[in-house]
């Protein structure tokens, strides 16, 4: 593939990005995500995906889960809507849809997945959205291929999407985040040490923020709900992508840089996004 100039996400990309809301704004203009996840034993997945919309700015957010995650998710964050039925209706609602946190790959996960896929809405598709995509048969995932979607592999599943070794991804990652995008379309984020945002006009780009403190379960749960606020709120794929990224690790370096790498949880991002957001850390 030719070189491509690799943009450095920096903090500019927030006020470019991010204009000052009118006064007259109400909540109908900043979009409505609608995350489907959690089955059996990873209800914490979901939860933290629709939490981290919550905090990033979405007009709604909502949850489709299994019943007994609704009481959770109600405690943990009552700005959220949550139901474990009428999933049509939810998706009508919605305006960006987020699959794949604690999905589960069993029928539940799979029927709901197949009714986000249906849906023509902008999808961000994270952890087990991706595997259910990497076991189809490459003529099914052509059939699938379209713009407005946005993957977030960690190495272990972009290896599973390209049919090759993670360590395979880690020699080339360049190389292997074009080779995503080109395969799959849309927006492809790959995560890790310095991830990598392929847009589908062939953009690139990098953050150089993050650290090894995020190598924690949830982490990648919360930075999809980041990236699905931001697509709510109007911006592409491919900046939602790189600006969430940029958000969600430099909330993890501050975070990291007063308290230390180790122990450092996913969920204590939160309260570190506003700030962030509004250009006020
Ligand atoms: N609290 C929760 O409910 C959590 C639920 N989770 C959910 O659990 C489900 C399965 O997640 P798992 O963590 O088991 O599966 P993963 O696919 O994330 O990891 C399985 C294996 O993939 C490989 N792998 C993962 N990250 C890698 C990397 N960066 N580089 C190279 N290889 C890598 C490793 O061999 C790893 O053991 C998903 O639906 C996920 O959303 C996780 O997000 C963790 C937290
Ligand atoms: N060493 C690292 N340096 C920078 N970022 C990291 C590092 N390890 C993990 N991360 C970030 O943490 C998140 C982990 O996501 P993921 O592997 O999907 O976790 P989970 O599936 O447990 O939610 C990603 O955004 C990734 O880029």
């Amino acid at each position: 593939m030719s070189p491509t100039t690799i943009q450095p996400v920096s903090a500019h990309w927030l006020n470019r990005l991010l204009p000052a809301r009118l006064p007259q704004a109400h909540k109908g203009d900043f979009g409505h995500v609608l995350v489907l996840g959690g089955d059996h034993g990873y209800g914490g997945a979901a939860i933290m995906a629709a939490q981290s919309a919550a905090h990033c700015g979405a007009g709604l957010v909502s949850l489709f889960t299994r019943p007994e995650h609704v009481s959770a998710m109600l405690c943990r964050q009552p700005e959220v809507m949550v139901s474990h039925q009428h999933i049509n209706d939810m998706i009508t609602r919605a305006t960006v849809l987020l699959a794949g946190p604690g999905l589960g790959l069993c029928s539940w996960g799979t029927a709901l997945l197949a009714q986000a896929l249906a849906s023509d809405k902008p999808l961000l598709l994270d952890a087990d959205a991706l595997n259910y995509l990497a076991a189809l048969p490459q003529a099914e995932q052509q059939q699938l291929k379209r713009d407005n979607w946005l993957l977030t592999p960690h190495p272990g599943e972009a290896a599973r999407l390209l049919g090759c070794s993670s360590a395979d991804i880690q020699h080339d990652r360049v190389a292997a985040v074009q080779q995503l995008q080109q395969r799959f379309g849309g927006t492809v984020l790959l995560k890790g040490h310095t991830s990598l945002i392929a847009g589908p006009e062939r953009q690139l780009a990098r953050l150089d923020c993050g650290n090894p403190g995020m190598a924690g379960g949830g982490m990648g749960d919360v930075l999809s709900g980041i990236i699905a606020a931001l697509l709510a709120q109007g911006l592409t794929g491919f900046d939602a992508a790189a600006l969430g990224g940029y958000l969600h690790g430099t909330a993890a370096d501050q975070l990291a840089a007063v308290r230390g790498e180790r122990g450092l949880l996913a969920t204590a991002i939160l309260p570190h996004l506003q700030p962030l957001l509004n250009g006020k850390s």
